[in-house]
């Protein structure tokens, strides 16, 4: 790790969703680089996580990016102020072309489609077809590429390999690693092989709280605290895959 800064800082963050208690009091630190996994059961409240960190719910506590609190800064000002969102169905527009889809989230003067298409040839060679006719993997990385567009200061991926093919996966996996070479990841993931090969630190949430924290291996070389946690024996996750 080149920062000991954390880039994230969450704090005590609670949201209520229609008078439910959803998150009782998160408590999250993403490293200033590297992969930063959150882990937990269905439901445990990681997409409300990701969804309260970026204003996309009514949420209380303290949320610092950088050190500069936006627990009241609006969605959009908040990814203008760097933060780049991968959502858990990808949120491509599949009428429109890969160029277009990546124009569309230009926000930087000059956007950085050298590292885009150093990550990802295939949005170069696929500029011109329909987003929603590439594989599930392809749109996958358009998700991925567009939230590298731009100078972002972390990039948040919600279960960006849920549903894709073990091939898939892995070539997902390579395209986080180098993503994170490039920019701090907070990165949803059940896939524990996955979590094991990308992850510096890991959070676990249960119940809308937060559970352990800590360096990843730590946790996945401890089959008992990984069954308690998330619900799975380590070594079966590892080949079941997902
Ligand atoms: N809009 C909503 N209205 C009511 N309840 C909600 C809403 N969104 C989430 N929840 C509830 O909040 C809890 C946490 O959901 P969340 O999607 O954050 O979990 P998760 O850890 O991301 O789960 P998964 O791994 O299944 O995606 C669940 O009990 C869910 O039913």
């Amino acid at each position: 790790m080149t920062d000991s800064q954390s880039r994230l800082t969450v704090r005590d963050l609670r949201v209520v969703i229609g008078g439910r208690h959803i998150l009782h009091g998160v408590r999250l630190d993403v490293a200033g680089s590297g992969v930063t996994a959150l882990l937990g059961r269905n439901g445990a409240g990681k997409t409300t996580t990701v969804r309260g960190v970026l204003g996309l719910l009514p949420r209380t506590g303290s949320v610092l990016l950088d050190g500069e609190e936006t627990v009241r800064t609006a969605t959009h000002a908040l990814v203008r102020r760097g933060i780049g969102y991968v959502p858990e169905d990808r949120g491509i527009f599949a009428g429109l072309t890969v160029a277009e889809n990546l124009r569309l989230a230009e926000r930087d003067a000059e956007p950085d489609y050298g590292l885009v298409h150093e990550l990802f040839p295939e949005l170069k060679q696929r500029a011109r077809q329909a987003a929603g006719s590439l594989s599930g993997g392809q749109q996958q990385m358009l998700a991925i590429g567009r939230a590298l567009l731009n100078g972002n200061r972390m990039v948040i991926a919600d279960e960006p390999t849920k549903g894709l093919a073990p091939r898939i996966v892995t070539e997902v996996a390579v395209a986080l690693e180098r993503a994170a070479e490039a920019v701090p990841v907070l990165l949803v993931e059940q896939n524990l092989p996955l979590v094991r090969r990308l992850a510096g630190d890991c959070v676990v949430l249960a119940d809308g709280r937060s559970a352990w924290s800590g360096p990843a291996a730590e946790l996945l070389a401890d089959p008992e605290a990984s069954r308690g946690l998330l619900g799975v024996g380590t070594r079966a996750s590892a080949k079941g895959g997902h």
